[in-house]
């Protein structure tokens, strides 16, 4: 496969494998991976090509390359990208193949739409999102930059996801809802207002942690 549809992946842990998977059903080539710990890349064919810090020597050998950043948490997915904001770098857009993207709606560059996850009508994902496996936004939603909605979550119509928030695995959240940013959305929850920004909400319904 040519080099225009190669993908260079930063983080090698189990993130990294599923985005690798996705990816790959996407028709992308796995390039490799960059990581600071890993000595073994976690898909077959692929390699550890360096510590993340050789990305500007790689970019100048690969320029072709697109890159996604593969760290699943937030803060740190952010710090990569910021590390390198003084190169070029033509960041990815993954979309699974059984994933539903509405033409409606719009992911931009560096965000990763998993298996089976539906981004309705009219609804905006940020740059170096996840939107993990069967995650549903329903329509008119937002989701901010580094946010993560993570497997099973669902979205109701026109909620706000701000920056860097982490909604937890099988919550749920209904219409017109806002996440602050860097809010954490506990596993199970079901979010029936508005969350402030950097508190961790938990329960049915939602109430901050102690
Ligand atoms: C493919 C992937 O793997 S994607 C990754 C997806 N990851 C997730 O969904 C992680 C979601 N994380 C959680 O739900 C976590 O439990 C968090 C972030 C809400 C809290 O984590 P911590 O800050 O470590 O809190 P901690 O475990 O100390 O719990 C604090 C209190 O909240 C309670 N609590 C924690 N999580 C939950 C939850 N999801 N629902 C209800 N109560 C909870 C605890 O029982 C504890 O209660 P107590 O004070 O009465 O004993």
């Amino acid at each position: 496969m040519g080099d225009r549809h190669s993908l260079l992946l930063l983080g090698a842990g189990g993130h990294g494998r599923a985005v690798a998977d996705a990816a790959s059903a996407a028709g992308w080539h796995i390039a490799g991976f960059l990581d600071d710990h890993a000595t073994e890349a976690p898909w077959t064919g692929a390699s550890i090509l360096g510590a993340i810090d050789t990305l500007p020597t790689i970019l100048q050998a690969h320029p072709e390359w697109s890159v996604i950043v593969t760290l699943g948490d937030n803060r740190e997915r952010r710090s990569v990208v910021e590390r390198f904001a003084g190169i070029p770098i033509r960041f990815a857009t993954v979309l699974a193949p059984s994933a539903y993207v509405s033409p409606t709606a719009s992911v931009e560059p560096g965000s990763i739409v998993m298996h089976h996850a539906v981004v309705h009508a009219g609804s905006r994902i940020g740059p170096h999102a996840i939107l993990n496996t069967g995650a549903t936004i329903d329509h008119d939603c937002e989701i901010g930059e580094y946010g993560h909605i993570s497997p099973g979550v669902h979205l109701a119509g026109t909620v706000k996801v701000e920056r860097e928030a982490h909604v937890g695995i099988g919550a749920s959240v209904i219409p017109g809802v806002r996440i602050g940013a860097r809010a954490v959305v506990g596993a199970g929850a079901a979010v029936i207002s508005d969350v402030p920004a950097g508190v961790t909400v938990v329960g049915v319904p939602a109430r901050p942690t102690r």
